[in-house]
């Protein structure tokens, strides 16, 4: 099996304050990846620019910084062998607009609300991925990740044959 690669994801204020849209986000996490670690932060203005300094100088700048430290975001790093590419898919285009058209389903097609206010971000790349990651969880140590947790996830979790816990055995 294909070693587990990890993503980003942030759940964009509308979304975190729309409990339905949450919970309907959560539970497609837990039945499609891995989550590894999850927080939820409100940013402030100079954090927000920081994070999406790649976009200083664009349009819509201003309002995505405005946006993002307006309300509280959930952070969640998710696992799986295709985790970037799935949760990108899922997400559907950049654009809401886009999205109803092209993709009704897809989670800012469904629950988007603009450009700006699109349910939620995932990393582009594996090197966006681990940068983002390390942004938000800076103690997440990537060598423990790759020499150890990554194994054990993959190969799923230790159950116990019976009560007396004689041996462990993988699934
Ligand atoms: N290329 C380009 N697109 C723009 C510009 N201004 C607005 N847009 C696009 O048009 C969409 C709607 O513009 P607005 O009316 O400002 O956005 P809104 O509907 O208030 O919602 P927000 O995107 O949350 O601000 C934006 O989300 C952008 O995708 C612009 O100057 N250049
Ligand atoms: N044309 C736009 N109008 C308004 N907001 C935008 C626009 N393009 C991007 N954004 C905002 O900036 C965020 C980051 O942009 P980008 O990285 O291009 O998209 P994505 O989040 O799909 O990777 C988007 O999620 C969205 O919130
Ligand atoms: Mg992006």
């Amino acid at each position: 099996m294909q070693k587990l690669q990890l993503t980003l994801a942030i759940i964009k204020p509308h979304a975190v304050s729309n409990p339905v849209v949450l919970s309907f986000i959560r539970n497609l996490l837990k039945n499609k990846f891995v989550v590894l670690r999850t927080k939820r932060v409100n940013l402030d203005t100079k954090t927000a620019c920081r994070f999406y300094k790649e976009h200083f100088g664009k349009f819509f700048y201003n309002r995505l910084v405005t946006f993002m430290s307006s309300g509280s975001i959930d952070l969640h790093v998710l696992g799986h062998v295709n985790a970037i590419t799935l949760w990108r898919q899922m997400l559907g285009p950049t654009s809401v607009y886009k999205g109803q058209f092209q993709e009704p389903h897809c989670l800012r097609g469904m629950f988007g609300i603009s450009d700006t206010r699109n349910v939620a971000h995932g990393s582009d790349s594996p090197e966006s991925a681990e940068r983002e990651i390390k942004f938000f969880f800076p103690d997440f140590s990537f060598y423990h990740w790759r020499n150890h947790d990554e194994e054990w996830f993959r190969k799923g979790p230790i159950i116990f044959n019976d009560h007396h816990f004689q041996h462990v055995k993988r699934l």
